[in-house]
């Protein structure tokens, strides 16, 4: 393939976003405009005209799986050299890689949930919690971190965006905050934060780390950026340095996480960060008929967001209705309610379809249904083992399994091996092979969350799994058969979607069977494994990290000190208590990394 090729089959908007590969550059994109698509042309674009050698670009990603399709596409344009990874799983590797020179020793174990760790600081605090209050807490600490607070600025930065975690007083709150650091300094572990607080230290402290990271990558790409965070933001900053060759699309219509903490701020001040960056919008919308795009613009354009007006592509279709109820209950009766009285005037049920964001919504609609005598089927993970499509690629992923040594994602290597199944990388055009291939991408997002949750998986293990929820499926009746109005499994009609979750539908059994490190990020699937190939920045890892001269940490910015203080509390069994209270962001100490 070669550069002019690579414009090919791009729309007017992607092709000036693919066809610009060097300096700063914004691309404010709506839902189904094909962000994907023109961010990985611009990357391939940048490679095959030579404006990128392929190992200095950086791609990042919010989830192991849009990292996964990432590396996908980018194979299928004939770069796969190029890095696409999480945050998380960048910073991971290059902590592992650097924790030996700027602190000493191992980098500790990275806490795959905080809730044991936040219970023991509350117990410390003489609070009885419950779970749901323990994830609260959890998530608050999260915030706080992100948000970059410290024991002194968290109760007024806590008040003023009106956060009171399970109705916790700020300063009782940023004396659990406290207690956490200490518990996990205690037990010598990191959790997610800290490897992004650690890097950026380290980076800040450190200049020849910060040379060597910068020297590496040179062109970075980052994708869904509306979720950055404040750390992840000064992450990247590290990352990039005084360059300028960063581009950044998103939609400001499609934050989710700010209650951890991401604004779209960072979105919408590129421009002012970047004064010489290129804005781009991507408006053209793939996915939806004209009526529902229009519907989409009005809601969004009463949501106060700074929304894309998207512009539909497809061919016309029915008009959709808005209904808006009071909670999800009366949402439940009404949607029963109208296919009730679709059925009556004759519809089939197999006609209909309910599609809902998270698994936890189906209870209410399920039991709406049943109430009315709505005969439904939820579509979950038991039947989804049973179609044709992916009982043939499970078959060829357990003969390819015999193979593996491991020197490929678990996720690439699932891809290369469904596309004997039929997968590809682009999705047919409707039908029955859309509906086949939606299983079978299914079964490809389903390796990526599955190398995600756990270190050094392989393809064994990924079988192993599916042959476990295979047979679980068949054992075990699903959630609706327990109602008492159903008499059988049932199962939604769909198919499962790029947001479809690991099969949790009908066996809500642990997920995933193995070690868990990283649910988040993937992080740890395959960064530093022992053993394994290659340093914190090459495609394919080599063990042996080396182990060099420990220099003697400057003081340095606040953040750096912050965040060598957190290392060093990580790796000291029972750290003695810093003057200024034991909180990672004020060390009364000089900010020796290595102690
Ligand atoms: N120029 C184009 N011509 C025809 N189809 C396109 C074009 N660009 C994108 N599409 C189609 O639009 C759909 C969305 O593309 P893609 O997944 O790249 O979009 P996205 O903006 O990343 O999606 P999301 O809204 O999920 O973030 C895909 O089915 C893709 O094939």
């Amino acid at each position: 393939m070669n550069a002019d090729e690579v414009l090919e089959g791009l729309d007017p908007e992607q092709r000036a976003v693919a066809a610009t590969p060097l300096g700063p550059m914004v691309v404010l994109a709506g839902a189904g405009t094909g962000k994907t698509r023109a961010i990985t042309h611009r990357i391939a674009y940048g490679v095959h005209s030579a404006a990128y050698q392929p190992q200095r670009v950086l791609a990042v990603t919010f989830t192991a799986r849009a990292a996964g399709e990432m590396r996908t596409r980018l194979r299928s344009l004939g770069v796969p050299q190029v890095q696409a990874r999480t945050f998380h799983a960048a910073a991971l590797r290059q902590l592992h890689y650097f924790w030996p020179r700027a602190i000493g020793g191992a980098a500790p174990e990275v806490l795959p949930h905080k809730a044991p760790v936040v219970g023991e600081a509350a117990s410390r605090l003489r609070l009885q919690l419950d779970r749901v209050v323990m994830r609260d807490l959890a998530s608050e600490i999260e915030w706080s971190k992100v948000s970059m607070l410290t024991s002194e600025t968290y109760p007024a930065a806590a008040r003023r965006a009106g956060r009171s975690p399970a109705e916790l007083d700020p300063t009782a709150m940023a004396r659990l905050i406290e207690l956490y650091e200490e518990v996990k300094t205690e037990r010598g572990v990191i959790d997610f934060e800290d490897v992004l607080l650690l890097m950026v230290g380290i980076l800040a402290e450190h200049p020849e780390i910060a040379r060597e990271v910068r020297a590496q990558y040179r062109h970075f790409v980052v994708d869904e950026y509306q979720d950055v965070n404040t750390l992840q933001q000064h992450l990247l900053d590290q990352w990039v340095g005084e360059r300028d060759d960063l581009c950044v699309v998103g939609d400001p219509a499609q934050t989710i996480y700010s209650f951890t903490g991401a604004s779209p701020r960072h979105l919408l001040d590129f421009g002012q960060r970047h004064p010489s960056a290129q804005q781009v919008r991507l408006v053209r919308n793939y996915r939806s008929t004209p009526q529902v795009i229009g519907l989409a613009n009005l809601v969004l354009a009463g949501s106060g967001r700074d929304a894309v007006q998207l512009q539909a592509q497809r061919a016309g279709g029915p008009a959709p209705e808005l209904t808006a109820y009071p909670d999800d209950q009366a949402e439940a009766r009404g949607v029963a309610s109208e296919l009730r009285r679709l059925v009556d005037t004759g519809e089939s049920p197999a006609e209909m379809a309910i599609l809902f964001r998270t698994n936890g919504q189906s209870e209410a609609l399920e039991a709406a249904l049943t109430e009315l005598e709505v005969p439904y089927l939820v579509r979950g993970g038991e039947r989804f083992f049973n179609r044709a499509e992916v009982r043939n690629a499970v078959l060829l992923l357990r003969a390819a399994a015999r193979s593996d040594d491991g020197s490929t994602p678990l996720g690439d290597l699932v891809r290369d091996v469904i596309t004997g199944a039929g997968w590809s990388v682009e999705p047919p055009a409707g039908g029955a092979q859309r509906e086949r291939w939606e299983s079978l991408n299914a079964l490809a997002t389903l390796a990526d969350d599955f190398a995600a949750a756990g270190e050094d998986v392989r393809l064994p293990h990924l079988v192993a799994e599916l042959d476990r929820r295979a047979g679980s499926s068949t054992r075990r009746p699903c959630r609706a058969s327990r109602s008492p109005r159903c008499t059988r499994p049932r199962v939604w009609s769909g198919t499962p979607s790029s947001s479809w979750a690991p099969p949790t539908g009908c066996c809500r059994s642990r997920w995933p069977p193995v070690r868990r490190r990283s649910r988040r990020s993937g992080a740890c699937s395959t960064s530093a494994s022992p053993g394994r190939a290659g340093g914190w920045g090459s495609p394919s890892p080599r063990p042996g990290l080396p182990v060099a001269a420990r220099p003697a940490a400057r003081r340095g910015s606040s953040t750096a000190r912050r965040a060598c203080w957190a290392s060093r509390r990580a790796r000291a069994p029972r750290p003695s208590r810093c003057a200024s209270g034991g909180w990672p962001g004020r060390p009364s100490a000089p900010a020796a990394a290595a102690t």
